[in-house]
């Protein structure tokens, strides 16, 4: 596997006791990269990897700086890297605010591309600076740890089902964090998780790992409807697509261009050019073959049949793309007694009736 000025390569093949990893990738140098996969696949043995706190044979190359191949391996301290873990781990000791500095000390020396107040700010903490951790939140602490990694000026952020510990609650207050500094900071990140929820709201690549092997990567709109992975067959699967906001109604609607098709949704908060992920459920979609004149479904939208998967006896995930190249997809679950009377099939176009769509985050 080649390295490359766009992206993070990771290649190694070792065992660890009688866990065997063989994994190669390559993600993105932006954006959030989610290495996802049941307990044991190795997600935690790869970011350990990365980190260097780990010693599998192979190669990782962030850009083209080579961190290990089969002649070097740089130890940790040279790494410039944030690990978040799934625990936050302050210092009990100091205030937070001293917590957040430590990181930034450490880094002493470098650009210090990342400042204290941005980080402060883009992670709401400015009052809490002064507060020991004892006195926080499991989400208020999380906020601080990720804020200290941030500080100490990383190249790449690693973090380690950094919501796992949190109830859903926390989970729900902490995720707006996240999507800001995903929308403010260019570092790329490699998230571990197992929670489809957190990779609709936050990845844009995924990584799929299975008993220490990659069993797919790509973007996230397509590893999600992939019909060889088993996302699509979950009752409330939905597909996740990006979008720009192009008006705001004064009725409240917005009107977001996906890749060259206007969807629209509930506009609240939504400000125009806004980045956004449209949800699109598969059970909210049904499918006809002329556009209905009189209809109260706002979105019918112009589609072309990829493929056709039957999902049970009764039903099937019809695979449906917006844009003209055949990329952008997303699912109708209908039944296959209406696939039969329609007569669907591959490369049909269809008017796809979007009964809902949820924005699952704004960037
Ligand atoms: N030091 C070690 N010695 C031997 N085996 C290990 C060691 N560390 C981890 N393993 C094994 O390697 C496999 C992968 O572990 P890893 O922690 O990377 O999985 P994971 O996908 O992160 O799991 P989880 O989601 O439960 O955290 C597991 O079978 C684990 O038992």
């Amino acid at each position: 596997m080649q390295t490359s000025a766009q992206s993070i390569m990771v290649n190694l093949e070792g065992r660890l006791g009688s866990f065997m990893l063989d994994v190669a990738f390559q993600a993105p140098m932006r954006g959030i990269t989610a290495l996802f996969g049941p307990s044991g696949c190795g997600k935690t043995t790869i970011l350990r990897s990365v980190a260097g706190l780990r010693h599998i044979p192979g190669a990782i190359a962030i850009g083209t700086d080579v961190w290990q191949n089969s002649r070097s391996f740089r130890p940790p301290h040279e790494r410039p890297v944030g690990y978040v873990f799934q625990e936050p781990s302050l210092f009990p000791h100091l205030s937070v605010r001293r917590n957040l500095v430590y990181g930034r000390d450490r880094a002493a020396g470098s650009s210090g591309a990342i400042r204290f107040d941005d980080v402060v700010d883009l992670l709401g903490l400015s009052h809490l600076v002064d507060r020991d951790p004892a006195h926080l939140s499991g989400g208020e602490r999380q906020r601080v740890s990720i804020g200290r990694a941030l500080l100490s000026q990383p190249r790449l952020l690693l973090m380690d089902e950094p919501l796992s510990a949190l109830d859903r609650m926390a989970k729900d207050e902490i995720l707006p964090y996240f999507e800001a500094l995903h929308a403010n900071l260019s570092i790329p990140v490699l998230l571990v998780t197992h929670d489809i929820a957190e990779v609709e709201r936050l990845a844009d690549h995924l990584v799929v790992l299975k008993d220490g092997r990659v069993v797919h990567a790509s973007p996230l709109n397509e590893a999600l409807t992939d019909p060889n992975l088993p996302f699509g067959r979950s009752r409330d699967f939905a597909a996740v697509l990006a979008g720009t906001v192009t008006r705001v109604d004064p009725d409240g609607l917005a009107a977001i261009d996906v890749f060259g098709t206007e969807i629209l949704a509930i506009g609240d908060g939504l400000d125009v050019n806004q980045t956004v992920r449209v949800r699109i459920v598969a059970s909210d979609v049904s499918l006809a073959r002329d556009r209905a004149t009189q209809s109260s479904i706002l979105n019918l939208v112009p589609a072309r049949i990829v493929g056709i998967d039957p999902m049970g006896a009764a039903e099937a995930n019809v695979r449906l793309s917006l844009a003209t190249d055949g990329s952008a997809h997303f699912v109708a679950r209908v039944s296959r007694r209406s696939v039969a009377s329609l007569d669907l099939r591959a490369d049909d176009r269809v008017v796809a009736q979007i009964k809902s769509v949820s924005l699952a985050a704004t960037r």
